[in-house]
């Protein structure tokens, strides 16, 4: 393909390039290093700061042996509008991570977020978007080894898919998650270049790249809008500690250290301690959005209409405020739409006013310091107490669940009795520490708070696998971006949990976000086509309506269905089998066939790891519980007995899922090994 290129030796040049950019870079980050804060700062907490921020650049300034400093380049056709380039005089760019310039400031890498550097990702034969030639580099170990080049506005050349973006795919997938910079897909790049202020909730099957596609949002918005996020803050929320620190790698590489991660429960527990778990009934409609209303309910039932008059003793005089005033002060605060507890400090005040105005009538000059002294004075705290008193939402939400007559009368109309007797606790607790609280309970513990005090809202949620959150569970994320926005990725078939998300309209009204756009995935950059064919077969029984993925991978021999007399003398055969090929390996089993997989591996001489636990080229096995398998992948999967999987589900429906997630793992070959039959679906 290199007929059109004029220059003698393309792929030296580009080495020069390389080799030139990665002086700038080292330039760039001397001056960084070089740089004396003694003279600038006053005190010590600002050269801190400044320290840190320093500390900070020098790290994002490195240059990573592995991760080339650009992936591509763009020649336009004509040099673009100065207002939008980084470098408006050349025609010519460099994509890379991040942003190189050299002595002068001119650019030699463009960050890949830049406006500029969009069309290497949108731009087509149909489109070219003004690009003339765009160049895909290829790197063995660092070195830049190969070229790929479409000449977008020649049309004898035909259109073919990318080999270098099937090597990428193809790469063996050892140690944590990596970034897709250099091959993001044009649907894909449509997602992660949405504005911040709207929400996106991205449907995709297994593989699409949804986690890849959420993360590079996160830096794309890191980008366009440094200042406000860094203010307001970005979270990324994933469904357990294995999964997070599988993908917590992928921001740093893109030089983003300061995004956070938590799980659900992360976020919901502060203060209590989860001991206990729930059936799944009681914490099914311990996640229903209604618990909300009934929470609302009790949290309010502690506003009481006055019936005493108040008496406020100053100097020699009496100020009385009759009780039908402190009534009309108390209705007011009830219909406005603020917090219990900002309601409750705004009490005294009201009450003040009341108490000044009168001091007024009688011709009095009272100022604002009075008014103050008056909402501390003795009489009106006592009053506020008995009003409007404190609310611990530990304490309320213990009440609910084990006072029966309390939870009747706030459920009343909401819940039927048969739910309520579902939620109350068997074996009440005394106290909010004593209590075995569940993650459920969490949850609406949280809510309750952010009754009291509003919750602190950030910039930007990412929410993966959202669709095994509770109605319940997507409020407390919601509350959390409020004055932000989101991106909700999750794929309705993998839905686990007895609660699982059915429709994204529904998820996103309980997150608050009614409004986002919902957006669908559907190539598949993991699985190969057989597998998930395989795959697929259970979606008809456990998501109708879905259409299956469209692997962009073709792996003949990749799955291999193998029944068993002996199956876990058969399932270490088939992971030494798959030992023999380069990159991880997983062995998903039923979580109570663990224990003996273990055994029989270590009998076998085969250490394993956990998964979370980094594989490495030393240590590449892993033994994966069905129950951890979402949103991890690996070039090997060893899949044990689907139908004993299915059958450690409490349904059958969530048993298919569980085994259409754990089917989905593999990004080369999937060995299954049954010693029972298989569940009908797949036979
Ligand atoms: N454009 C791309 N170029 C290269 N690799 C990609 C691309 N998109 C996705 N991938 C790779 O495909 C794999 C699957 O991506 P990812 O884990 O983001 O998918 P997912 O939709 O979240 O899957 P799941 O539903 O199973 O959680 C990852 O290894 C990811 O790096």
């Amino acid at each position: 393909m290199q007929r059109h290129d004029p220059d003698p030796d393309p792929l030296l040049h580009e080495r020069t390039h390389l080799s030139r950019s990665r002086a700038a870079l080292r330039a760039m980050r001397e001056d960084v290093e070089s740089l004396d804060i003694k003279d600038v700062t006053a005190n010590w907490v600002n050269a801190a700061v400044l320290q840190r921020q320093i500390d900070d650049r020098i790290k994002a300034l490195a240059d990573l042996s592995h991760t080339p400093l650009f992936f591509g380049r763009l020649d336009y056709l004509h040099a673009p509008g100065a207002d939008l380039a980084e470098g408006a005089e050349g025609e010519r760019f460099y994509i890379g991570r991040r942003h190189v310039h050299d002595a002068d400031g001119d650019p030699m890498v463009i960050d890949w977020r830049a406006p500029v550097s969009q069309p290497f990702y949108r731009a087509s034969k149909k489109d070219p978007l003004d690009v003339g030639l765009r160049r895909r580099f290829g790197y063995t170990g660092g070195e830049l080894t190969a070229y790929e080049d479409e000449h977008l506005t020649d049309p004898t050349e035909s259109s073919q898919t990318s080999k270098l973006l099937q090597a990428e795919i193809e790469r063996p997938r050892v140690g944590p998650m990596r970034d897709i910079v250099a091959t993001i897909q044009p649907e894909q790049d449509e997602i992660v270049r949405s504005g911040l202020s709207g929400s996106v909730c991205v449907q995709g099957g297994p593989g699409t790249g949804k986690t890849a596609v959420g993360l590079h949002r996160v830096a794309y918005l890191l980008y366009a809008h440094r200042d406000r996020l860094a203010r307001t803050g970005t979270l990324v929320i994933g469904p357990n500690r294995s999964f997070l620190h599988y993908i917590e790698q992928v921001l740093p590489a893109l030089g983003e250290l300061e995004v956070k991660q938590a799980t659900v429960d992360d976020l919901v527990t502060a203060g209590i301690e989860v001991r206990g778990t729930d059936p799944a009934e009681s914490a099914v409609v311990k996640g229903d959005a209604r618990m909300a209303e009934v929470l609302r309910r009790a949290v309010r039932s502690h506003v009481t209409t006055p019936t005493e008059p108040l008496v406020v003793v100053r100097g020699s005089r009496r100020w009385r405020v009759p009780a039908y005033e402190l009534a009309a002060i108390v209705d007011e605060l009830r219909a406005r739409d603020i917090r219990y507890g900002a309601a409750r400090e705004a009490l005294p005040q009201r009450i003040a006013h009341t108490v000044l105005v009168r001091m007024e009538q009688a011709g009095e000059a009272p100022d604002d310091r009075v008014q103050d002294a008056v909402a501390r004075n003795a009489a009106v705290k006592a009053a506020v107490k008995t009003i409007w008193p404190p609310v611990d939402p530990a304490k309320l939400v213990l009440r609910l669940l084990n006072d029966p007559d309390f939870l009747a009368a706030h459920a009343e109309g909401v819940l039927t009795a048969d739910e309520q007797k579902t939620i109350l606790s068997e074996k009440p607790a005394r106290s909010v520490k004593s209590a075995k609280w569940s993650a459920a309970d969490a949850v609406l513990i949280d809510e309750a708070s952010d009754l009291v005090t509003r919750t602190h809202s950030l910039g930007h949620v990412v929410l993966d696998e959202a669709q095994d959150l509770s109605p319940m569970q997507y409020r407390a994320v919601g509350r959390r971006c409020t004055t932000g926005s989101a991106t909700v990725l999750g794929d309705l078939a993998q839905g686990t949990t007895p609660w699982a998300t059915a429709s994204w309209a529904e998820a996103l009204r309980h997150l608050g976000k009614g409004e986002a756009v919902v957006e669908e995935l559907t190539a598949g950059f993991r699985v190969p086509r057989e597998v998930i064919a395989y795959a697929s077969k259970l979606l008809p029984s456990i998501s109708p309506g879905l259409a299956p993925v469209e692997s962009v991978r073709e792996t003949p021999g990749s799955l291999s269905v193998r029944e068993s007399s002996d199956p876990d003398a058969d399932v270490v055969a088939a992971c030494v089998e798959s030992l023999a090929h380069e990159g991880s390996i997983g062995l998903i089993a039923a979580d109570p066939r663990i224990p003996v997989l273990a055994a029989a591996l270590e009998a076998a001489g085969l250490p394993c790891l956990a998964p979370g636990e980094e594989t490495t080229a030393a240590s590449r096995l892993t033994l994966v519980p069905a129950s951890l398998a979402k949103g991890l992948e690996y070039d090997y999967v060893v899949l044990d007995d689907p139908a004993t999987l299915v059958a450690a589900e409490p349904d059958e429906r969530t048993g298919l899922r569980r085994l259409y997630v754990a089917l989905t793992r593999a990004v080369s070959g999937l060995t299954v090994i049954h010693g029972t039959p298989l569940p009908p679906q797949l036979a």
